[in-house]
C-alpha cells in the first residue's frame, strides 16, 4: 500500500514465498526455449521476470522476495544514487539467511565500520606489484591446462570445465602460496560450498531453516568445519613459525602485525582471516572462470574478431614474449596513447552482454528518499544488470548486438552514462579484485590465442543459466586447433 499510494506497481504478493514462484516458473519456461547463438539473448534463461515486469509496469517497480520487499529499477538516476552511497544507508544484507551460512562473513558482505576494517585487510592483495606476481601464477596454470591440448592438431574441449580449472589454479595459489597443493581440499570444499549457495538461493527466506538437520545443511555444516579447520590450522602454523609468507593470507599476517604493533585495536581475529579467504575464493574464483568462458565463447563465434585479437597478441608480444610483469602496461584497462586494444574491448563486450554477476543488491538501513520514492527500511533494492547492459536508451539502438567497438573511445564514452558498465558494480563497493581479474583473464587469452584456433563444437547449445554467476548450462565444446602443428 506505502507503495501503491506512491503510484509503484508490480505483481501481486503471495503469503510467505512473495513473487519466489512465478520468477521460478518464468525461468523453467524461459530455459525451455532454444536460443540461437548470435541473439546473445541472456534475459529469457536468467531474469524474464524483470523483463516482463519492467514492461508491465515500468522502470522502478515493486516485487517480493519472500516476505521481504524489493524495488527492481532501471533507472540510472536512482542506481547512481544506490551505489555511490557513503552513508551505509544502502546495505549488503544476504537476502536469503541459508546463503549467509554457505557463503560465509567477510568484506563482501560487511557495512560501515567493520567493511572499512577488513576492506583495508584485502587491499594489499591488489596492488601492481601484487598482480605482476599473480600474472606470472596466471601464465603457468593456463600453460599447464593448455598441456592437455598441445599433442594433438585438433581437440575437443570442455573450455568451460578449463576455465574453471585455471582460475581455482590461480585462486588457490594467489591465496595461499606455497601451501596450496597442501590445502587443496579447502578449494574442492569451497567450489561444492559455492554449488549449495546455488539452491540456498531458491530457498524460502526463512530465518532458522539452515539449523535444520537436512542432508544438504548436514553436508554445508562439514564443508563449513572443515574449510574453518584447515585455514585455522595454517595461520597458526604460519604465527608458531613467524614466517609469514608472501600470499593472500601472509600480507593479511603481516599487516595484522604491524597493526598490532602499533597499538591499534583494528585488527583482524583468525576467525575474521578464515572469513575473508572464503569470501575471496567466492569472489574471485568463479567470476573469473566465468569471464575466460564467455570471452572464449565470443571469441570462437567471431573469427574474425579472434584473428584481429591474435594478431594483435602477436604484435605487443612477438617471439617466446608472453604477456607478463614488465608487459603489464600494455595490458592495462586503457591505454591512452594508442586508445583501446582490441583484446580489451573484447573484454568489456563481454562483460556487457555476458557479465558474471546477473544483479546487485541493497537493503534500506532506515526510510529514505531514493528519486521521488519514499523508501522504508528494510526494503531490498534490486538493480537487475542483465536488462541494464541491453537497454536501449543506455547503449544505442545495437545495444542486442556484441559490437566491441563501442569501446573504441574507452569505457566512459561507449554509453549515455559513464557508468553504464556494472559489471564490476560502481562507487565505493566496487570490485576490490577488478584489475586483477581483468589483467588475469588478458593474460588466460591472450596464452590461448597465441598458440591455438578454435571454434564452437557443432554440439555446443546456448542456454546462458546464472548459478552464483552466469555459466553456460550445457558446458563450453570447443574445437581447438594446434597451430604449430596445423601451419
Ligand atoms: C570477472 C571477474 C569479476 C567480476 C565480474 C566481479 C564482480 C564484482 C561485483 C559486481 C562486486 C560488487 C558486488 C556488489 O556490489 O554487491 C564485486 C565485489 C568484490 N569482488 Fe569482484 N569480481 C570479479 C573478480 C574478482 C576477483 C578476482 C577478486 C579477488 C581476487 C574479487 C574480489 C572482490 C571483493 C573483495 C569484492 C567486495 C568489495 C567490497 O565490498 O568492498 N573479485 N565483484
Amino acid at each position: 500500500r506505502w507503495f501503491r499510494r506512491q503510484g509503484i506497481r508490480g505483481p501481486p504478493y503471495n503469503l510467505l514465498v512473495g513473487s519466489l514462484p512465478e520468477c521460478q516458473k518464468m525461468i523453467v519456461a524461459g530455459r525451455a526455449k532454444d536460443l540461437d547463438t548470435i541473439s546473445h539473448d541472456c534475459i529469457t534463461t536468467v531474469q524474464p521476470f524483470f523483463q516482463k515486469w519492467a514492461s508491465m509496469y515500468g522502470k522502478t517497480f515493486l516485487y517480493w522476495l519472500g516476505p521481504t520487499p524489493a524495488l527492481c529499477s532501471t533507472d540510472m538516476e536512482l542506481v547512481k544514487k544506490v551505489l555511490t552511497d557513503r552513508t551505509d544507508m544502502f546495505q549488503k544484507d544476504y537476502s536469503n539467511p541459508s546463503l549467509e551460512a554457505v557463503l560465509g562473513n567477510g568484506v563482501v558482505f560487511a557495512n560501515g565500520h567493520d567493511w572499512k576494517r577488513r576492506r583495508k585487510f584485502i587491499h594489499p592483495a591488489f596492488n601492481q606489484e601484487k598482480i605482476k606476481s599473480m600474472s606470472a601464477i596466471t601464465l603457468e596454470c593456463t600453460q599447464q591446462t593448455m598441456e592437455r591440448w598441445r599433442n594433438r592438431q585438433q581437440a575437443e574441449i570442455d573450455m568451460m570445465h578449463d576455465s574453471d580449472e585455471i582460475a581455482m589454479s590461480v585462486i588457490a595459489r594467489v591465496m595461499l602460496g606455497k601451501c596450496y597443493k597442501e590445502a587443496w581440499e579447502v578449494f574442492i570444499a569451497g567450489k561444492e560450498q559455492l554449488k549449495l549457495a546455488t539452491y540456498a538461493f531458491a530457498d524460502p527466506p526463512v530465518p532458522g531453516l539452515w539449523y535444520l538437520p537436512t542432508r544438504r545443511n548436514r553436508r554445508a555444516w562439514y564443508l563449513d568445519k572443515l574449510v574453518k579447520h584447515k585455514i585455522s590450522q595454517i595461520i597458526e602454523a604460519r604465527l608458531a613459525s613467524g614466517v609469514y609468507e608472501d600470499d593472500l593470507l601472509g600480507q593479511m599476517l603481516q599487516l595484522q602485525l604491524q597493526t598490532c604493533s602499533s597499538g591499534s585495536t583494528e585488527t583482524l581475529s583468525t576467525e575474521e582471516m578464515v572469513g575473508e579467504c572464503r569470501t575471496f575464493f567466492a569472489a574471485g574464483y568463479e567470476t573469473s572462470a566465468s569471464l575466460i568462458t564467455w570471452a572464449m565463447f565470443l571469441l570462437a563465434s567471431y573469427p574474425r574478431w579472434q584473428e584481429m585479437v591474435r594478431e594483435e597478441v602477436v604484435r605487443e608480444y612477438p617471439a617466446h614474449r608472453l604477456p607478463i610483469g614488465d608487459a603489464l602496461g600494455k595490458l592495462k584497462l586503457k591505454n591512452k596513447r594508442r586508445g583501446d586494444l582490441q583484446l580489451n574491448m573484447l573484454l568489456l563486450e563481454t562483460l556487457r552482454l555476458y557479465g558474471p554477476i546477473a544483479f546487485l543488491q541493497r537493503k534500506t538501513a532506515s526510510d529514505t528518499i531514493l528519486t521521488h520514492v519514499k523508501v522504508p527500511k528494510g526494503t531490498m533494492i534490486t538493480i537487475p544488470l542483465v536488462l541494464l547492459h541491453r537497454d536501449k536508451e543506455i547503449w544505442g539502438p545495437d545495444a542486442d548486438e556484441f559490437n566491441p567497438m563501442r569501446f573504441q573511445n574507452g569505457l566512459s564514452r561507449a554509453a549515455k552514462y559513464s557508468h553504464a558498465l556494472l559489471a564490476f558494480s560502481f562507487g565505493p563497493r566496487v570490485c576490490a579484485g577488478q584489475n586483477f581479474a581483468m589483467v588475469e583473464v588478458q593474460i588466460v587469452i591472450a596464452t590461448i590465442i597465441k598458440s591455438f584456433s578454435f571454434t564452437l563444437s557443432p554440439t555446443y547449445v546456448h542456454k546462458p543459466s546464472n548459478f552464483i554467476t552466469l555459466m553456460p548450462k550445457y558446458g563450453l565444446p570447443l574445437i581447438v586447433r594446434n597451430l604449430q602443428l596445423t601451419a
